[in-house]
């Protein structure tokens, strides 16, 4: 069985004032409920652990209870200052007899199931990291950064057929991930960091292979406030097609 980790913590300062993203409300029931039945529906999937806001682990734990999550062993502890933090803090509460962990945000509420398991399965196939993304529906330009105002100077345009945009959950074979973040809360001490946005960035930073299979476009974070409407629209969609 595979155990999954839920960074939750995030506040969404890009979503605008509120409550902390993974609490905010989708089709009357939080964004984080929407994720961690996402990842009970996979049959691959045995224990969740939930990353919570450091303040709300009591609340969470009221939420996942009262929207009726059994079933499967779901835990919650405190989350950390960053995702990276509450992904190891979620991790360390994983036993150690698991061999593959996935990481999932709390702030993706609309991955199927499909997704969830493609990932598994590849990781049980021996790949030591896997990543769902899709390819980019928009071309893409590096710029040189300049003060906040001006306009920015192009320098090139990357080839798109070579870049994928990155979702979760991200798989692992369990000990590939605690290896990884053990040795970036080492650089961290020493006063350095590596800079990476996700876990599998952590892995390819100490010259582990990260593969790629198909996500999904529903697979979507809740970023930003179209975002929210968006996955209104998803969900409606999918509870008038199947009674979801
Ligand atoms: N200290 C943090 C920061 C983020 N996350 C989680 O990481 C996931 C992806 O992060 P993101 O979308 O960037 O969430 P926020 O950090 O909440 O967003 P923002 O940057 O807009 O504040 C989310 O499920 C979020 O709750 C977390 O567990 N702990
Ligand atoms: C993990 C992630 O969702 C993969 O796309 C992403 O890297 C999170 O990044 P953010 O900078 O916190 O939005």
């Amino acid at each position: 069985m595979a155990a999954a980790v839920v960074p939750a913590a995030g506040r969404g300062e890009r979503l605008g004032p509120g409550a902390p993203k993974a609490l905010r409300e989708l089709g009357g029931a939080p964004l984080l409920v929407h994720a961690v039945r996402a990842l009970a529906r996979s049959r691959a999937v045995g224990l969740v652990v939930v990353a919570a806001p450091p303040q709300g682990v009591a609340e969470v734990l009221g939420l996942l209870d009262s929207h009726g999550l059994d079933g499967k062993d779901i835990r919650v502890v405190a989350g950390g200052a960053t995702r990276q933090e509450s992904v190891r803090l979620g991790l360390a509460a994983i036993p150690d007899a698991t061999e593959i962990v996935l990481v999932h945000d709390a702030a993706r509420p609309l991955v199927p199931v499909e997704v969830v398991d493609a990932v598994v399965a590849a990781v049980r196939a021996g790949a030591e990291a896997v990543v769902p993304a899709v390819p980019l529906a928009d071309t893409v330009k590096r710029v040189r950064p300049v003060p906040a105002g001006e306009p920015e100077p192009v320098l090139d345009t990357p080839d798109r057929a070579s870049l994928r945009a990155v979702q979760t959950p991200q798989g692992f074979r369990r000990q590939v991930l605690v290896e990884v973040h053990a040795k970036a809360l080492a650089e961290e001490a020493e006063g350095g960091s590596p800079v990476v946005t996700d876990d599998a960035g952590l892995v390819e930073h100490y010259g582990g292979q990260v593969v790629v299979v198909p996500g999904h476009e529903e697979a979507f974070k809740v970023t930003r406030p179209l975002d929210l409407v968006l996955a209104e629209a998803v969900l409606a969609r999918r509870r008038a097609s199947d009674g979801f």
